[in-house]
């Protein structure tokens, strides 16, 4: 099986059901908004897929509906959903993903998922047979309530995300810059192989129907355009091709010192991406003097 051939790797996974949980009962039960939320903390949920689109040649967008046009998901910002469902070759595979959406988006939310072929077993999560498959989906309560977002916690933060790693930053970005109220500065360094792989930038000429894929993919050079005080975002390639001017190679030390805020007690630097790169991560910014205290790894 080809990495770079989707399509041959039908890693649709359509019906994938859902299930959520990274979410406490108490929080359910103390939140009177968020009572109108989908999730349940005990049980695991199924919800129908919708639509499904191409995003790279080895990423799609999944779009859920909810039980109604006005429901809400329920998911704390930060937090995220796992999935379960089974690989092309039947064994049961389980993963966190973070929607690109929030409660704002009523009657649906979207998973950006990438699919990837196991270096020991040469298999896709979540196949489904022509698409059609069907993953029965499962959470794991309280495992995955570590970060919760609230307005106002940090003055900014730095956000190293590698390939889809984006997932959680974006979410957390997206709140922060879509209330007028809060004020905290966000700055982006995401790292990816080549440029095909950068995930939620907007890219003219693409063999992938960007139009369809509306604002969630075009969100991060927008968002930078559109709040150029509190939204920055640099981009790093391991491979890149002649003439691109943003990082090249691994994320750097000097890179962070660059592009993220200084320690201070009142930062926070979140990272999420493949475990080398978080371990590569994690010692940069303790040599750069971030304390445990302004780190939180997804
Ligand atoms: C809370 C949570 C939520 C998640 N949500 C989602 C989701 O919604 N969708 C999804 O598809 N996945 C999600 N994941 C999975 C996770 O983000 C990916 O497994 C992980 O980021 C790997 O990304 P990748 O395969 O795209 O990385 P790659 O494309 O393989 O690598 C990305 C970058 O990592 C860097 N890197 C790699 N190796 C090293 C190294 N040795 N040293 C330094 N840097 C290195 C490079 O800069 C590289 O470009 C989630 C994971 C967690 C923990």
């Amino acid at each position: 099986m080809d990495l770079t051939g989707i399509p041959e790797m039908q890693m649709v996974a359509i019906g994938v059901a859902v299930a959520v949980v990274a979410v406490t009962a108490a929080y359910f039960l103390s939140s009177k908004k968020r009572s109108k939320g989908c999730l349940d903390p005990e049980n695991f949920k199924e919800f129908r897929l919708v639509k499904r689109v191409q995003l790279s040649h080895n990423v799609a967008k999944f779009t859920f509906a909810l039980p109604n046009p006005t429901s809400v998901l329920g998911l704390p910002i930060g937090q995220h959903i796992s999935c379960r469902g089974k690989d092309s070759q039947g064994e049961e595979v389980m993963k966190p993903y973070t929607p690109t959406t929030l409660d704002s988006d009523v009657g649906r939310f979207e998973l950006v998922i990438k699919a990837y072929v196991s270096a020991r077993k040469n298999v896709t999560p979540f196949s489904g047979d022509e698409g059609r498959g069907l993953s029965s989906c499962k959470g794991t309560q309280g495992e995955f309530g570590r970060f919760r977002y609230q307005p106002g916690q940090a003055r900014a933060f730095g956000m190293i995300a590698g390939g889809s790693g984006i997932t959680p930053m974006f979410q957390v970005a997206r709140a922060i810059l879509e209330n007028p109220k809060d004020k905290t500065k966000v700055h982006l360094i995401y790292a990816n192989v080549t440029y095909e792989d950068i995930l939620l930038k907007h890219q003219k000429n693409k063999i992938t129907p960007w139009h369809e894929v509306g604002r969630v993919l075009e969100e991060l050079d927008s968002m930078a355009k559109s709040y150029p005080d509190r939204f920055s975002v640099y981009y790093v390639l391991n491979q890149p091709l002649e003439g691109w001017k943003g990082g090249v190679g691994f994320v750097s030390k000097e890179m962070i010192k660059e592009h993220c805020p200084p320690p201070a007690s009142d930062i926070q630097i979140l990272r999420c991406g493949p475990p080398p790169m978080n371990k590569a991560m994690a010692a940069h910014l303790e040599e750069l003097g971030y304390t445990p205290e302004m780190q939180f790894q997804f």
